[in-house]
């Protein structure tokens, strides 16, 4: 190893995230024990990830955002593959990562295309409506739209409601609204969902595509724990996905002989 590629051990992680030191921890520069009892938790995790406290109204629209994702019963895949896990003796650590690994693009991971297409259609050189339709041109499911399960997701009014309300008062620009808000308009009746919302929010608040999924998540990781925990707690062991007496349909070929036409082994 030479003097020039030689790192100190201080140097091999760095981080602007947290101080530590023996008897000392800091996140982001304010020391542990004055955070404690005095900032919520969405606070923390907006300190964490963008480096400064959030305004009060900011830290309500991230809240907002995580309390809607937190739980969708064990209809979501995630939840019911986290309860199915758990039945198998597995750490409920375990159960949960089960439940996380679910999450993806069509699946509760929508956001972050949901936020990526707001962002192209707002950069596009297009005016909105022919952007969009250029979009759709390319996509036949626009991410954040559509549910399988609910003809309009509950979840979707409330939240657009605050969003607009911190447009009035000024803590968002509203840009991502009205973009979200025309492509609903585009592609209706299909309305938008948790994840379209939830993008908005993100979006009008500054987060980067990447982390509406991340938050997502974080907040689906306490409904999966929760369903995980009970699951655990009512003592049911290797639960499959479908109740015993119910079987799969078999589509591959009738009962068929071995030995049928061949030559007997000696
Ligand atoms: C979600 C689903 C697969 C549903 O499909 P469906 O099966 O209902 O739709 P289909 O029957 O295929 O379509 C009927 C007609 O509507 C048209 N149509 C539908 N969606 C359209 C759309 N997005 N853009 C344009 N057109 C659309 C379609 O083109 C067709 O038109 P046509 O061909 O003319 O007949 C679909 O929307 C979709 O891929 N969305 C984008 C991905 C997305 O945002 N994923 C997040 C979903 S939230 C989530 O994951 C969190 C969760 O809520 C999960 C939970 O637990 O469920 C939780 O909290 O955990």
């Amino acid at each position: 190893m030479t003097a020039r590629n030689m790192i100190t051990a201080t140097q091999w992680w760095q981080t602007a995230l947290v101080r530590i030191q023996p008897g000392e921890i800091a996140l982001r520069g304010y020391p542990i024990e004055q955070l404690i009892g005095e900032i919520s938790f969405p606070q923390a995790i907006w300190l964490l990830l963008r480096g400064e406290l959030p305004t009060p109204a900011q830290a309500k629209l991230l809240e907002a955002a995580l309390v809607a994702a937190v739980d969708h019963g064990p209809q979501a895949p995630s939840i019911a593959a986290a309860r199915m896990a758990a039945t198998c003796g597995v750490g409920l650590n375990n159960a949960v990562a089960t439940g996380v690994n679910l999450l993806g693009d069509v699946h509760g991971g929508a956001g972050q295309q949901a936020m990526s297409m707001l962002r192209d259609l707002r950069d596009s050189d297009l005016p909105l409506p022919k952007a969009i339709e250029e979009y759709r041109r390319w996509h036949r499911f626009l991410p954040g739209f559509g549910h399988r399960f609910h003809p309009r997701d509950p979840r979707r009014d409330p939240l657009l409601r605050l969003v607009a309300e911190a447009v009035e008062e000024g803590v968002v620009s509203g840009e991502y609204l009205v973009i979200a808000l025309e492509v609903e308009h585009a592609i209706a009746p299909v309305p938008m969902n948790i994840d379209g919302a939830t993008a908005v929010i993100y979006a009008e608040l500054g987060f980067p595509p990447e982390l509406a999924r991340g938050l997502f998540v974080l907040s689906r990781s306490v409904g999966i724990l929760a369903h995980a925990w009970e699951e655990q707690q009512s003592g049911a062991r290797i639960k499959g996905p479908i109740p015993r007496p119910l079987l799969a349909d078999y589509t591959g070929p009738a009962l068929r002989d071995l030995h049928d036409g061949r030559k007997p082994q000696p």
